[in-house]
């Protein structure tokens, strides 16, 4: 099933240009990891998407449906979660569910149930009687996404979802969105790349209103197999530019606090030569490995061109 089917999407405010001339598709389940700085077009692309805004230019359909001539159609089959979620704190998570429920014109069984499974789902169901103003933060997105799939969405959008969370409200909400994309296209923008490359199946990389690369991890962890050497010295102080920088089959070294990456056009003498170079310097190895490219390296790769 076609997801999404971005063509040509172009965003302008007064004297500003968002989006220009986005395109990509999203084909079937999993969850597609929406990558970009601030201000990159993360928010007005969501937008979009769920029928908040209309684009300037260019065709965009989900789940079949254009955004702008069948908008109707379009937010019956997406849900969507902000990046803080707002509720009645008042309210308990059941009175909530219900009240959204009806929002949407669900008869009253139906919102009952949905709300049961729901709150079960996402581990509410214990706090479900209790007033929403005493959730944590974790326990609020959570609730936030039982409630956007309360119409039983196709698509579900969320923006940010996991960006203001503390480390344990961040692993709730992630292992929530490993399981609803075993069932479902969940959409999420995020800039925390370790979360994308736990949890995503395809990757959307947008930068200044432009998609720079929309792939599957896979394929893009496969076109990006490159062999790195990473090590660290015991002692932080010893500056090895110049013996680095020295070395020809060396192609490009960095250094991120005491760890170093080499990238090596010759990796046979890299291996053979570095430990060595490396003692001979007066340092001792903390650690020293081989590795490949993570999802950030390759993201910085992306956007630095
Ligand atoms: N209503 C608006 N009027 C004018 N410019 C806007 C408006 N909304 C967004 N922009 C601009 O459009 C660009 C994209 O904004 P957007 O909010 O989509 O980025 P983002 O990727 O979500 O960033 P962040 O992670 O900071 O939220 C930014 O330069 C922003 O200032």
């Amino acid at each position: 099933m076609r997801v999404i089917e971005c063509e040509s999407l172009t965003k302008e405010y007064k004297d500003h240009k968002a989006l220009k001339d986005v395109s990509f598709t999203i084909d079937g389940i999993g969850c597609v990891g929406f990558l970009g700085g601030n201000g990159a077009g993360k928010t007005t692309t969501i937008r979009i998407l769920t029928g908040l805004a209309a684009p300037t230019a260019g065709k965009v359909k989900v789940v079949g449906y254009d955004v702008v001539t069948e908008r109707n159609k379009v937010t019956s089959e997406v849900g969507y979660c902000p990046q803080i979620p707002a509720f009645y704190n008042y309210m308990t998570a059941t009175e909530w569910m219900q009240w959204v429920g009806k929002l949407y014109g669900l008869d009253k069984r139906t919102v009952e149930e949905r709300t049961d499974e729901l709150l079960e789902l996402c581990g509410i169901s214990e706090a479900r009687n209790r007033p929403i103003g005493g959730y944590s933060g974790g326990m609020k997105q959570r609730l936030g996404i039982a409630q956007a799939l309360i119409h039983n969405p196709k698509l579900l959008v969320l923006d940010e979802p996991v960006s203001a969370l503390d480390p344990m409200g961040r692993h709730d909400v992630l292992l929530l969105i490993e399981k609803l994309k075993r069932h479902m296209t969940v959409f999420m923008s995020t800039h925390i790349l370790d979360d994308i490359e736990r949890i995503a199946d395809h990757i959307i990389i947008i930068k200044d209103g432009t998609v720079l690369l929309s792939s599957s991890l896979e394929e893009l962890r496969a076109s990006h197999v490159e062999p790195i050497i990473e090590f660290k010295l015991d002692q932080e102080d010893i500056d090895l530019t110049d013996v680095l920088d020295g070395l020809a089959w060396i192609r490009e070294w960095t250094r991120e606090g005491g760890t170093y990456k080499v990238f090596a056009s010759d990796l046979q003498t890299a291996k053979a030569n570095l430990p060595h170079i490396l003692l001979e310097s007066g340092g001792s190895l903390a650690y020293y490995r081989l590795s490949t490219l993570s999802l950030q390296d390759i993201f910085l790769k992306v956007v630095n061109g």
